[in-house]
């Protein structure tokens, strides 16, 4: 699903996530591995309030697990936990609930200093469209699925979902939007499949993704495609265009008179980096420029 973003749609959703903060303890924010930053929302910190929160860096079986790890250190250094995961494999999934209670961990000692029995910690999934929130909480619900939506202060229609005894989560996530006003941004989500690519130039998106490729993952390119020299200038279209053909030829995208079609290259090399065909590729690194 693709949402159109306007200012109302914005105030909507923000409105949305404000009414269930109400009811929850800890924020798990879901990211895109490959491109944490243009993955989140530009007002999180607004909008979230100094909630808990956990950074889960999904997908990461697609992204390249250093650059992760060097994502992983960026939010500690910001005193953010982050754990990579892969929602729809459910690797490390597990994890999250032994982070999340440590969040939660001086209320539960707080309760119990009290006499009182500890509840369970309850928590919200948010995220951009398409991050995978909702193959995570099918996750996280296992076949524990329970819903107990007649819980006193639960907002009519909200449901939560048992994980186990000690964490309770909202069935529906919040959907927050991308700063996808950003041109860098808004390539690195079209690239990903965070945005329609027909909201940009299919052709444009894959010079984008074979421009970061050559940059920092060109023996890869070079042992996959074939490609013998790669340019030295990353600024120099043409070049590029020579590489996105080598990449065309070797997958047979050709017209008649054994020219390439740039635009069926194009596509080949969107899906197979989407894919994962291509390797485990991040497209955005802590210090890449914005
Ligand atoms: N490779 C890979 N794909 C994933 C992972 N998690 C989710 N996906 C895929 O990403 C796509 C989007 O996942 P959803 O769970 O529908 O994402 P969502 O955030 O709920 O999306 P919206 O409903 O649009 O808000 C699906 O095709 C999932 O199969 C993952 O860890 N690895």
């Amino acid at each position: 699903m693709t949402i159109q973003w306007f200012p109302g749609h914005m105030t909507k959703a923000r409105r949305q996530i404000e009414e269930k903060l109400k009811l929850i303890d800890v924020v798990i924010e879901l990211l895109d591995a490959r491109i944490p930053l243009s993955s989140r929302n530009p007002m999180v910190d607004e909008i979230l309030k100094g909630k808990p929160r956990l950074v889960l860096l999904n997908k990461n079986d697609l992204a390249d697990p250093q650059v992760t790890a060097d994502w992983v250190k960026y939010f500690a250094d910001q005193g953010l936990p982050a754990l990579p995961i892969d929602a729809a494999t459910g690797t490390h999934v597990k994890e999250i609930l032994p982070r999340v209670k440590q969040l939660w961990a001086h209320k539960i000692e707080r309760q119990l200093s009290k006499g009182i029995n500890p509840r369970a910690v309850r928590a919200l999934i948010v995220g951009i469209p398409n991050v995978g929130k909702s193959t995570l909480i099918n996750q996280l619900a296992g076949k524990k699925i329970a819903a107990t939506g007649d819980k006193p202060g639960v907002t009519k229609g909200q449901q939560w979902i048992k994980v186990g005894t000690e964490m309770d989560l909202l069935d529906t996530p919040g959907i927050l939007w991308p700063k996808f006003e950003d041109q860098m941004v808004g390539m690195r989500l079209a690239a990903t499949g965070a945005i329609k690519e027909e909201l940009l130039h299919l052709d444009e998106i894959a010079l984008f993704v074979v421009k970061y490729m050559v940059q920092n993952y060109g023996a890869g390119i070079q042992e996959r495609f074939g490609v013998q020299d790669l340019p030295e200038d990353l600024d120099d279209i043409q070049e590029m265009v020579k590489v996105m053909e080598a990449i065309g030829r070797k997958r047979g995208a050709i017209v008649s008179g054994g020219k390439v079609d740039l635009d069926k290259a194009s596509l080949i090399i969107i899906r197979e980096l989407r894919a994962g065909k291509m390797g485990r590729i991040s497209l955005e690194k802590p210090l890449d420029k914005r």
